[in-house]
């Protein structure tokens, strides 16, 4: 491919070159998330802050660790993938927010995906939409475990994905409402837990470039339990879901070194 970046091995968007990140990232939507992710690393520097692409690097377990913000929604999702794997990185855990879509699943707890509704467009350029977005089992593994040990309330299951944000909550506005509106009622007859934006991407992604990526996520608030009248707390903080994509990123390291 043509170079872009002016330099050989200097990553166009991320610019970042092997050796300025570890084999595990973490992977926010949020730029803002990374330094509060970068908190939990020893040793943590700011390597690249290029466009939605903010890229921090320190130690977990004495093994060197990342974390990049992939910006929102799949494109950028997929970018960010690309270019951390053309530097080294093979295993990845989004730590991201969702919004509930299951009536058990409330504002506050954590979702954990295993697998991901590819209603958006990046996917499609990589993978007939037949093959499915699934997380890798280790990582959602690590994460299960990390919930657990932690004592968050926690759910695993399918997330929705999808390009836009206000066609999940304003779906009836769209021209296309028809189409949104059935679609939502089948993710939720089939028991999906929460919608979010890029884990879809990133999971295609990963099986094209045979690396592993897992997601969790803070639950923001649920709609269905809002058109309900149910309780419905609405929470931002994020803290919760990176503790959890931190010490799944210990868990993986430790394993790795027992193979
Ligand atoms: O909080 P982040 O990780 O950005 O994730 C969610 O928030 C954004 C939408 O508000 C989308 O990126 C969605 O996937
Ligand atoms: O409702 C929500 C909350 C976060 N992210 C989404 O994509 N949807």
């Amino acid at each position: 491919m043509q170079n872009y970046s002016g330099e050989a091995g200097l990553q166009y968007h991320l610019q970042i070159r092997t050796g300025d990140v570890g084999r595990y990232v973490i992977l926010p939507g949020d730029p803002k998330r990374c330094e509060k992710i970068a908190k939990h690393f020893e040793d943590a520097k700011l390597v690249a802050d290029n466009r939605e692409f903010v890229t921090y690097t320190g130690y977990l377990e004495g093994e060197k660790v990342s974390v990049t913000s992939t910006g929102i929604g799949g494109p950028s999702a997929s970018i960010a993938m690309e270019e951390l794997v053309q530097c080294g990185a093979d295993t990845f855990v989004r730590v991201g927010t969702c919004g509930g879509i299951d009536l058990d699943v409330k504002g506050g707890d954590i979702v954990i995906a295993t697998g991901a509704v590819r209603m958006e467009g990046t996917s499609r350029e990589y993978a007939p939409i037949e093959y499915p977005a699934v997380a890798d089992l280790e990582v959602a593994n690590a994460l299960v475990a990390a919930a657990k040990e932690l004592g968050f309330t926690y759910h695993t299951g399918v997330v929705q994905c999808k390009d836009a944000f206000y066609g999940q909550h304003e779906p009836e506005r769209m021209p296309v409402s028809y189409e949104l509106l059935n679609k939502w009622e089948a993710w939720k007859r089939l028991g999906c837990k929460a919608s979010e934006m890029e884990s879809a991407a990133l999971f295609i992604v990963a099986a094209h470039l045979k690396v592993r990526c897992g997601s969790d996520f803070l639950v923001m608030g649920n709609q269905e339990r809002n058109a309900l009248g149910m309780d419905n707390p609405i929470v931002h903080d994020t803290e919760a879901a990176v503790m959890v994509g931190v010490e799944a990123i210990r868990r993986l390291i430790r394993a790795d070194r027992e193979k």
